[in-house]
């Protein structure tokens, strides 16, 4: 169904008249089912910020034996655990495992900041696997969790219906959601969870009523249920970053109807439509972002979701690739296929760079050069990539796993042989380079 933030109402074709007409809590529902409401938001949230879904069910989500504590593997929210490091980090791809391992056992932490207690930070991670989670699902009482899937299909299930994701889509699991995933062979990607809200579409200002990500490309699963008996079905919990699991003897994907406005969410990102300078000089890259996750301060995000996209670069006078910078917010950024135009080398799909509150970065040498001396024809750029940025106003900490795995020593290489072109004596030296 497609739309963002819409009211949806949606039944399993298997039981026609299952949600209730008029009411949400019938004495009897229909089929035997019964009601549940899963929020996204406090109950007195505002009207146009309010999210919840009701659900009708074989059996409330209730049953189930207590949770106890399991293995975290390398998931953690330990920010401590590494020497502050503010140096340009990069990432070689990081490698699929050797070993079996499902959707919940590849979840790696790479970087982040705050605590899922007080409400406020984020956690960005890399997936690696290649084994579905059988008879197992996970949902996450921290965040929501932004999927940016880089090889591999992803088959999710979740209690408001299914959804296949693949590379160049991205999907959105909110806070709460159970969801199992079904990968097949090597399987790899990235996460941004949110501790503190939900992603919104980002205000469009002067753009005007289109433009950016359109909400209508924006697509929400239909009621899908399964009726399963299962000797040991393990839920597992993510609770203050740490895993937590408890069984039950059956599917929790037994959801025959549902309405509301707390759903899980895909896009493709090639439903993106960039706005861009048509005149002279880059633009900043938040004209790409496609989704963001406010803090309290407007116009301050806690994280934005931006993308790279193949687009048109028609800017005249113009250095046109990235600038040269320094960011009051942490820049971390994935290549889900093709090259990046500030890199052409060394930042493969699959792997990551981190540019920390003020770290300066920009260009290497071979993309300033290239592009300082290019005949500023119009261009199609980036053709055959996406890129995409996590950016968030939060100074981010690596974990002891991504500090000590496919980390490119050579990384702050690529910009040290930059030469001096200063001439005091010739204003117009640059010119002439
Ligand atoms: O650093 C990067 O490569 C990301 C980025 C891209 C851009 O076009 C402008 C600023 C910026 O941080
Ligand atoms: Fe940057």
């Amino acid at each position: 169904m497609s739309g963002f933030n819409n009211e949806f109402t949606s039944e399993d074709p298997r039981c026609p008249g299952a949600l209730p007409e008029g009411q949400n809590n019938p004495q009897k529902c229909e089929y035997g089912l019964y009601a549940e409401q899963l929020s996204g938001t406090a109950f007195t949230a505002m009207r146009h910020e309010n999210r919840r879904t009701w659900l009708y069910r074989i059996r409330p989500s209730v049953i189930h034996t207590p949770f106890q504590k399991v293995d975290k593997g390398l998931l953690t929210h330990d920010w401590d655990a590494v020497e502050p490091n503010p140096n340009q980090l990069r990432w070689h791809p990081f490698d699929f495992p050797e070993k079996k391992q499902d959707f919940v056992q590849g979840l790696a932490t790479v970087c982040g900041a705050g605590d899922p207690k007080s409400r406020n930070g984020i956690a960005i991670y890399v997936y690696l696997c290649n084994k579905p989670m059988e008879d197992k699902c996970l949902y996450n009482s921290d965040g929501d969790f932004l999927i940016v899937p880089q090889e591999g299909t992803l088959n999710i299930t979740t209690e408001m219906g299914r959804m296949m994701v693949e590379p160049n889509e991205i999907c959105v699991i909110q806070r709460g959601m159970r969801f199992s995933v079904d990968v097949k062979g090597n399987t790899r990607g990235y996460i941004l969870e949110v501790f503190s809200d939900h992603f919104q579409l980002p205000t469009l200002g002067p753009i005007g009523a289109n433009g950016l990500a359109n909400p209508r490309d924006f697509l929400t699963p239909v009621a899908w249920y399964e009726d399963r008996e299962v000797n040991e079905y393990t839920l597992v919990n993510k609770y203050h970053g740490h895993l937590f699991a408890a069984t039950q003897g059956h599917s929790p994907f037994d959801v025959a109807a549902w309405h509301g406005n707390y759903v899980p969410y895909k896009y493709n990102l090639s439903n993106f439509m960039a706005v861009n300078s048509v005149t002279f000089d880059h633009a900043d890259p938040s004209i790409f972002t496609v989704l963001t996750c406010p803090s309290l301060k407007p116009g301050v995000a806690i994280a934005d979701f931006v993308i790279f996209p193949p687009r048109w670069s028609v800017q005249e006078k113009t250095f046109r690739p990235p600038y040269y910078h320094r960011n009051c917010m942490s820049e971390f950024m994935g290549l889900i296929y093709g090259k990046y135009e500030a890199k052409e080398e060394g930042f493969r799909p699959g792997g990551a760079s981190l540019h920390s509150i003020m770290t300066p970065h920009g260009p290497d040498l071979e993309c300033f050069e290239k592009a300082s001396n290019a005949s500023l024809k119009a261009e199609k750029i980036a053709e055959g990539t996406m890129s995409f940025m996590f950016e968030s106003s939060l100074s981010m900490a690596v974990t002891p796993w991504a500090n000590n795995t496919k980390v490119d020593p050579n990384y702050f290489k690529c910009w040290q042989p930059l030469r001096k072109y200063f001439n005091s004596n010739n204003k117009d030296a640059a010119k002439k380079k």
